[in-house]
């Protein structure tokens, strides 16, 4: 590993932020979801959280080109799990819905931490979701159809939580816990590495300044 990708790791964990996610409920098309990772990669999101009642959720590798390898994906079997985790994080959620109570998705406080949740491709957000969350946000829509892609609206609502939070300062501060973060650059920097230690169910060996491993 060069230092210069040692530094671009450095660079992109400081800014992640843990109280900014998403959950997916039941989008299914691989290319729809690896898309809105690509954009939770872009916009500095740590972890995002899938929900798939009906099957597993392969990665389109072609649209991710690669960033599920940077944002991690915690799935639930149910919308009840996922939205009471981030709830006890003390995270508020929004559906991104196309009700009658929306409001306007650049109405929200997006400093806060905050989840959103995207619906299904055909289907969107079911009724069970919807009486879960904390509100209900629109991208409002002036043409002839009635709504985006899943994966633009994603990128849309995330583009301005990522607005909100540079003006804030919030990229400027780490977020990520030291043993975390460490933990992650490891992760990051040999990935084969990290594998052979955790199936050992050994604790990393911890890097120098340059990113080299130190064996003590
Ligand atoms: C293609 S849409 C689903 C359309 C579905 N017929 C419906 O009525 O919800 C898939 C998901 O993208 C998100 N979405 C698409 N357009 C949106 C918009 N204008 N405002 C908010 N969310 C939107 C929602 O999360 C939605 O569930």
């Amino acid at each position: 590993m060069t230092p210069e990708r040692y530094q671009k790791f450095q660079q992109v964990l400081n800014r992640r932020q843990l109280d900014l996610t998403v959950i997916t409920e039941d989008v299914h098309k691989p290319h729809n979801f690896s898309a809105i990772i690509r954009t939770c990669d872009a916009v500095g999101v740590f972890a995002i959280h899938a929900v798939n009642s009906r099957s597993s959720m392969p990665i389109y590798n072609q649209v991710a080109k690669g960033s599920e390898k940077w944002v991690a994906c915690h799935t639930h079997t149910n919308i009840e799990s996922a939205v009471s985790d981030l709830h006890q994080q003390g995270l508020k959620v929004y559906a991104a819905h196309l009700s009658k109570q929306a409001l306007d998705y650049r109405m929200i406080d997006y400093t806060k931490p905050t989840a959103i949740l995207l619906g299904a491709e055909k289907s969107g957000v079911t009724q069970k979701a919807a009486d879960l969350v904390d509100g209900h946000i629109i991208i409002p829509m002036l043409g002839m159809v009635q709504s985006l892609n899943v994966s633009v609206a994603a990128a849309v609502i995330l583009f301005e939580a990522q607005r909100q939070r540079l003006a804030a300062g919030l990229y400027e501060r780490v977020h990520l816990a030291p043993d975390i973060y460490e933990q992650m650059m490891f992760e990051w920097s040999y990935p084969e590495v990290a594998a052979s230690y955790r199936q050992q169910e050994k604790p990393y060996p911890r890097l120098g300044t340059k990113g080299e491993i130190i064996i003590s």
